[in-house]
């Protein structure tokens, strides 16, 4: 067997009060990808930080094609063939595509000036052994997720990168752009690096990885060729026990119409949008990625404006002008970019979780702490929050808890009304299945949900009614009970009516 180009032994990294990594040992072959599994908080992304220099292991060797190395910088893990390509890209919008490929080690003429001509020469090559049509020249702001993927992945080539890591890549991918993401990773394959692969999408892994390494609390609880493994062995081997993954629906009395929305349209986005919505209902709302389902729901809640249509809440027509117009009236939005709408990283768990709606917290003239943590604990139990306490900062938990703490703060608001954008995204197995089940409870308690999702099993397993949208209308409408996966993509997708 080849030596590997990558080994990791005894790595640890504790935080204060937080292991989150022990003992971790772990060796990436050439040409081949490594899938790292684990549930939120199983630490992923401090493997990650510390391969890429942003945290300093507390303990344990890091070696490069044999040779030990110690990373105190991103430069360093550069310098040492190793790249990664992120979840959130940490690039430069104002500049160029070529001046983000070349950040850091631009070619220089004789008087040490940038040589613009063989820089976006050199760019331009890089892109094209990657099949990007992407010219070097544009402002990275003008281009897609997937494209500044390419751009990511470029830059990693003219590093000549021997490790390249992508946590999460395909997150805000369509299917087209990660089958071309993937035909990407074979091509680094096939050039002989090794690909670090970060996914909770146990079909990608499938699918691409040739090894697997699974981490529970922090410690390496198994190892292996992924052809020798099947998901369920994965799954319990994650969580510790075994998890059934399907949730049965919740028989739940469906009562009145709570919500209608009638003819919600914007300039460009999306045209004519009406439903009906009951209390204890679950209304899917399922198309492709970019079908202007965020956009319609945004529309609604009043973050973005809308330019006609009606929005009445049992009865009373609402004039929703910003999102304040909305939570007082009671209907919630729970965003999929945590990051950007929903959360204030900087403050703790318990804050967060109240933030939304603190008046519900005042006895007599003060806030009552005690009944803020009460709220906390209740919310973060259920969904399984992991955190050290419930006073803990947003930024030291894990992406997945984050999530999840975004979700306790719109539930904590109480709403009659509860619109989901892609609950589930990027939040481990177990844990998905302890928000489906806490959804169903919502709607057994009367709640009406509209669920934004992209994934197929979740909106059938939930859902009483789904919308499939696509480009900007809602071009059917199927009932539990009337429908096919079949049915809902070829909706989604205009099959369907191609083949009638
Ligand atoms: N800067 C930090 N300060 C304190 N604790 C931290 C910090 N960064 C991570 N942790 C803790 O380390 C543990 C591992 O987190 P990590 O982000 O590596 O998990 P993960 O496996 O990537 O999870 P996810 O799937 O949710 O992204 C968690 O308990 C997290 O709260």
């Amino acid at each position: 067997m080849s030596q590997p180009i990558l080994t990791l032994s005894g790595l640890s990294k504790s935080f204060p009060g937080v292991r989150a990594l022990h003992d971790v040992s772990l060796s990436l072959r050439p040409g081949s990808v490594t899938a790292i599994l684990g549930e939120n908080g199983a630490g992923k992304s401090t493997i990650v930080k510390v391969l890429t220099g942003i945290y300093r292991p507390s303990d344990g060797e890091i070696r490069v094609r044999g040779e030990l190395k110690s990373f105190s910088s991103p430069r360093d893990a550069w310098a040492a063939g190793i790249a990664a390509i992120h979840q959130e890209t940490v690039m430069f919008d104002e500049l160029s595509v070529a001046e983000n490929i070349f950040m850091g080690h631009m070619p220089t003429g004789p008087a040490r000036f940038v040589d613009w001509s063989e820089m976006h020469a050199r760019a331009a090559a890089l892109l094209k052994r990657i099949d990007a049509a992407i010219p070097p020249e544009f402002k990275l702001k003008r281009l897609s997720v997937a494209q500044k993927h390419l751009v990511e992945i470029a830059r990693a080539l003219s590093h000549e990168a021997q490790v390249v890591i992508m946590d999460e890549p395909t997150a805000a991918l369509s299917a087209n752009e990660i089958d071309d993401l993937f035909r990407i990773v074979a091509q680094l394959k096939a050039e002989g690096r090794a690909v670090l692969f970060i996914s909770h999408k146990f079909d990608e892994i499938f699918r691409i990885a040739d090894d697997f390494v699974c981490l529970r609390d922090g410690e390496k609880v198994g190892e292996g060729a992924i052809a020798s493994v099947t998901e369920p062995q994965l799954v319990r081997m994650m969580v510790g026990r075994p998890v059934d993954q399907v949730f049965p629906k919740r028989d739940v009395a469906i009562g009145d119409v709570v919500l209608s929305v009638a003819g919600l349209s914007n300039a460009t986005e999306y045209a004519d949008v009406s439903f009906d919505l009951r209390k204890g209902e679950i209304l899917g709302l399922y198309g492709l990625v970019g079908a202007g389902r965020t956009e319609a729901m945004q529309g609604l809640f009043g973050i973005t404006p809308k330019t006609r249509g009606t929005v009445t809440l049992e009865g009373r027509r609402l004039s929703i002008g910003a999102p304040s117009d909305a939570i007082t009236a009671g209907i919630s939005y729970v965003p999929e970019d945590r990051q950007e709408q929903g959360a204030i990283v900087s403050l703790g768990i318990r804050e967060n979780v109240t933030l939304a709606n603190l008046s519900k917290y005042i006895r007599g003239l003060f806030l009552s702490r005690t009944s803020e943590q009460a709220e906390t604990r209740r919310l973060g139990k259920r969904l399984a929050v992991k955190a050290a306490n419930w006073e803990q900062k947003l930024a030291e938990l894990s992406g997945g808890n984050q999530q999840k703490v975004v979700i306790a703060k719109w539930l904590a608001t109480r709403p009659k009304v509860i619109v989901l954008d892609e609950p589930t995204k990027g939040i481990d197995v177990g844990s998905k299945a302890a928000v489906h089940d806490f959804i169903g409870e919502l709607a057994s308690e009367g709640l009406a949900v509209v669920l934004i999702t992209s994934e197929l099993p979740e909106v059938m397993g939930l859902a009483d009614r789904v919308l499939v949208m696509k480009e900007g209308r809602v071009v059917d409408a199927f009932k539990r009970g009337q429908w096919s996966a079949e049915a809902i993509v070829g909706a989604a997708t205009g099959a369907a009516k191609e083949a009638a």
